[in-house]
């Protein structure tokens, strides 16, 4: 018999919270009172056996994303040769699409009782999981042109609120500001982990050629199978970054360009993910979404005659913070003393205004003595930042109510979230440049993969110093290998504290799952690594939903053999340790029976009801 210390006991007791302390004090304690199942076990099981519900979710290795349908082109109608959005059809309508949904596997797996009537699954693919997703429609759908600022707030909220159920989050949305969209969420997502990805397209999907289905499928195949932790946009076989692309093309299928950063992905024949493009995060703390923006900010296009009243106007209270878009790499009248001045009279009294090119591609600068002049008239460079992403970073810093405005004025020329190259000074070749990696490796004779094997062994002897080499040897401390395990999985397993540190702040994602579904949340439970563990939960680590479906009787047996170290530290990790196992009890009854045992308690034993 395992050995129940009282010690131990009560001290598991103390971790519980309040609620399950509760628990305890219910009735239905004992394990061998197994035909007493769970009311929802109880339920599930008779339906089970009139063959309508099975007893345990069919649904393991799914990802889920969620879809959020917020209107555009994609979903419009022709309404008095107009088009506007049609509320309620667009589920029905993807219902009928094979290459969207696949009923049969629905009907078999019972996926609108486990998932929700506004659910859909993807039809298998060669070398993925199923991708369920789920479709929350907003109530109006909008064309993108209503969009405001609240708008942006509610997207932001509602992907908060679905976080942790969620492996990515795709967002259908007009093209025409989704670009400011995209560049908005991209900062008011703090510390993001998971894929969020915008999409739409030109011609409605209810149309017999359209670019929709082609645009959802890719962006719902990306969103559920890679983890990009970056607000993207996909369109016409691209995933952009959010805070690069501007709509470009009015009647085109390519109707957006990123002119100053490569695709993050591709969707040709096979999709590939420009890994060493990818923005991390960098950072040990948990997501967060700012929904606090500043509507005070505007867009000032410089053109050639303009008047200084015009820019006074535009500059005046309760102006806060403008994108001034100039000529060429950040010029403006260096003849013009009256506009200058205007310029001046405005950041001396606080408003901060950025500089930003009129051109498609290219970076501000101050090679010109017409864009030095702005500088000295005390405008910040804006690198090569789009109008828009400038737009919402303004909008995102200066609602940000702790900071001063010298520290609002650093923020806006720093590198928030990709959103500009921080080095403006031309292409050096990098340390984590791919042909530096080349270079390095061909001269001491060894190729770049045998550098990249060194990690896991690095990390299993804990050597943080050596990591840091090689990460500056350009290794990616964040890929998996062949069994899709990362870096992070291998030093959560060894209990690394120190390892795990490096690695998250490095950008290392807690979401990754390997080829058998496993997180590094799980690896480190498992390892009974505390530490570990409450380290990743500040990250935002949790289990994945195949985790917690198997957790009640992984839980249970854990009680049963009286490892309550064990138990702890699950429950620290986030499980629910009054999740039914497969008999309909839970740990928290397993542990109460173990104690009415143990201490032969009559008051627990005979608390309103007598245990066998
Ligand atoms: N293609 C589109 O989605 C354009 C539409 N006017 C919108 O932005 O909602």
């Amino acid at each position: 018999m395992a050995d129940y210390s009282f010690n131990s006991l009560t001290s598991l007791a103390r971790a519980l919270s309040q609620p399950t302390l509760d628990l305890l004090e219910t009735n239905d304690i004992s394990p061998s009172r197994s035909g007493q199942l769970h009311p929802t076990r109880r339920r599930k099981l008779s339906s089970s056996l009139d063959n309508t519900e099975p007893l345990t979710s069919p649904h393991t290795a799914e990802a889920r994303v969620l879809v959020i349908n917020t209107g555009g082109t994609i979903g419009m109608t022709l309404h008095d040769n107009v088009l506007a959005p049609k509320a309620n059809a667009f589920v029905k309508s993807l219902r009928k699409l094979p290459i969207l949904h696949d009923e049969m596997y629905a009907q078999q797996t019972s996926l609108y009782h486990y998932y929700g009537e506004n659910s859909l699954v993807l039809p298998s693919n060669k070398d993925s999981k199923r991708i369920v997703y789920t479709i929350m429609e907003y109530n109006p759908l909008l064309d993108s042109s209503n969009m405001t600022t609240d708008d942006w707030g509610r997207f932001g909220k509602d992907i908060e609120k679905n976080y942790e159920s969620y492996d990515g989050f795709v967002i259908l949305h007009g093209t025409d500001t989704m670009a400011y969209t995209a560049s908005a969420l991209s900062f008011m997502c703090e510390h993001l982990g998971k894929p969020i990805i915008l999409t739409g397209s030109q011609v409605p999907i209810y149309e017999i050629r359209n670019d929709g289905r082609d645009n959802l499928l890719g962006a719902l195949l990306i969103a559920g199978q890679f983890v990009i932790p970056e607000v993207g946009l996909y369109f016409h076989h691209t995933l952009y970054r959010g805070n690069r692309v501007t709509k470009v093309d009015t009647a085109s299928f390519n109707a957006f360009s990123s002119p100053n950063l490569a695709p993050l992905a591709t969707a040709e024949v096979d999709i590939l993910i420009n890994w060493d493009t990818v923005w991390r995060a960098n950072t040990t703390a948990k997501f967060r979404v700012s929904t606090e923006l500043n509507r005070n900010v505007g867009l000032l296009r410089l053109f050639p005659g303009i008047t200084a009243a015009t820019v006074r106007a535009f500059l005046q209270a309760p102006m806060q913070g403008v994108v001034l878009e100039t000529y060429g790499s950040g010029n403006a009248p260096d003849n013009r003393k009256d506009l200058l001045e205007e310029l001046k009279k405005a950041t001396d009294s606080g408003v901060i205004i950025i500089n930003c090119t009129q051109c498609l591609r290219g970076t501000v600068s101050t090679s010109y003595a017409t864009g030095k002049v702005l500088i000295d008239a005390g405008l910040i460079a804006g690198g090569d930042m789009t109008p828009e992403a400038a737009l919402s970073k303004l909008s995102y810093v200066l609602a940000k109510k702790d900071l001063d405005l010298e520290a609002k004025k650093k923020m806006m020329s720093q590198n928030l979230r990709g959103e500009m190259r921080s080095d403006f000074a031309g292409a050096k070749l990098c340390l984590s440049d791919s042909r530096f990696i080349q270079i390095i490796a061909k001269s001491l004779s060894i190729s770049c993969k045998e550098v990249s094997a060194l990690q896991p062994f690095l990390i299993k002897i804990g050597d943080v110093e050596a990591l840091e080499a090689l990460k500056e040897m350009g290794s990616n401390l964040s890929l998996g290998d062949y069994d899709g395990r990362t870096p992070l999985h291998v030093a959560c397993c060894e209990g690394n504290l120190k390892a795990v540190q490096y690695l998250l702040s490095q950008g290392a994602t807690v979401y990754a799952k390997d080829r058998y579904g496993a997180t590094p949340l799980a690896n480190a439970v498992h390892f009974r690594h505390k530490e570990v563990v409450r380290l990743l939960r500040k990250t935002g680590a949790h289990f994945s939903r195949d985790e917690l479906d198997e957790a009640g009787t992984e839980l249970c047996s854990l009680s049963t053999s009286g490892d309550l170290e064990s138990l702890e530290i699950w429950s620290l990790a986030g499980a629910d340790l009054t999740k039914p196992g497969y008999d309909g009890q839970n740990a928290i009854q397993v542990v109460r029976y173990t104690l009415t045992v143990a201490l032969g308690d009559s008051n627990l034993e005979n608390n309103g009801e007598k245990t066998d």
